[in-house]
């Protein structure tokens, strides 16, 4: 059955739900950036960075190979998302995870947001929203201000701009690699080991994936929000949630392969569908 966007529908259902999931990708954050075309989503632009396939350089081999480069490209993403804020897709998914907003809503439901993003602007957007609260999120893929420590695995929080000084502009250069020895890469404070950013990188295995199971098993409303669903075990939630019987609602600004497992569908920007169809 093709999939609907009946708001008032989908509101009925969201009043009745006991646990929400909202599952949520680059699309979330792409109108938070500064520039006009925002925080570019894996597939913008064809999803290069200079001319690397930015998913290329998101594994443990890129690293070890050319450490200065993968620096040059996470140094950039935390660049764009220092300089990014919450945009009101993110406010209004945070909102849920505020008990008194959501008893409005729905009444008897848990609300956990997980995200694929490691721009931090949804853990933002809950402090925005409720500074006091430790909000229900889960960032499986990790965090772009996380560092971890290659050698004694130290693992920080790591706001500093820049992250080192031998990056310092590098993060304008959309053009050519500079060639940053490794001692004058981003060291651990402990041992003066080569640090990497705190992210998951393909081949290596997802964060909270048991919490997130039990969440996914336990849901019977799953708003997936601006992603391709290309990349897994993320991509497979929306179908387990499916497949026991929960509603799934995709929040897009085109079709996605999630759509024909999709009971809504709301196309347009999620910065505009997320608080016209939540708030
Ligand atoms: C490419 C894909 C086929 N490969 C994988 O899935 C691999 C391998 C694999 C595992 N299982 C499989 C099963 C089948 C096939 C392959 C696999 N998965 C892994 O390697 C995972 C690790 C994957 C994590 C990799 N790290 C990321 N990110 C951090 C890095 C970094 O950020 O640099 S993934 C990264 O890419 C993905 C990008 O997808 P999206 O976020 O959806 O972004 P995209 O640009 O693709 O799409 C944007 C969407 O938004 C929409 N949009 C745009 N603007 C808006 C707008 N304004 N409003 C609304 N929507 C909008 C667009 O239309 C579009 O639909 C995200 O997950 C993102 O986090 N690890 C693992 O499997 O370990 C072993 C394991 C696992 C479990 C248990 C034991 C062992
Ligand atoms: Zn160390």
């Amino acid at each position: 059955m093709a999939p609907l966007n009946d708001t008032e529908l989908f509101r009925s259902i969201l009043r009745k739900s006991t646990n929400i999931v909202a599952i949520a990708g680059a699309g979330l954050s792409a109108a938070s950036g500064l520039s006009t075309s925002g925080i570019p989503t894996f597939r913008d632009a064809g999803g290069l960075w200079r001319s690397h396939d930015a998913m290329s350089l998101a594994t443990p081999r890129a690293f070890f190979k050319d450490p200065s480069r993968v620096w040059q490209f996470y140094h950039y993403r935390r660049e764009t998302a220092l300089k990014a804020a919450p945009n009101p897709g993110h406010l209004a998914l945070a909102l849920l995870s505020v008990p008194e907003h959501l008893k409005i809503i729905a009444p008897e439901a848990k609300f956990t947001l997980v995200t694929q993003n490691v721009d931090g602007l949804s853990a933002r957007a809950s402090k925005q929203v409720s500074p006091l609260r430790e909000p229900e999120l889960f960032e499986m893929h990790g965090r772009l201000f996380d560092t971890i420590c290659t050698v004694c695995n130290d693992r920080k929080a790591n706001f500093n701009s820049p992250i080192c000084s031998a990056l310092a502009g590098t993060e304008d250069n959309l053009k050519n690699d500079s060639n940053i020895p490794l001692e004058d890469l981003p060291r651990c404070s402990k041992c003066a080991g080569l640090l990497r950013p705190g992210i998951v990188w393909f081949e290596e295995v997802p964060h909270h994936l048991e919490e997130i199971k039990k969440i996914v098993d336990d849901a019977d409303l799953a708003l997936i929000v601006g992603t391709s669903s290309t990349v897994y075990p993320a991509a497979g939630y929306a179908h387990e949630i499916a497949e026991h019987g929960g509603t799934v609602a995709v929040f897009n600004i085109q079709r996605s392969d999630n759509d024909d497992l999709a009971h809504f569908l709301f196309i347009g920007p999620c910065a505009t569908t997320l608080p016209h169809v939540l708030l």
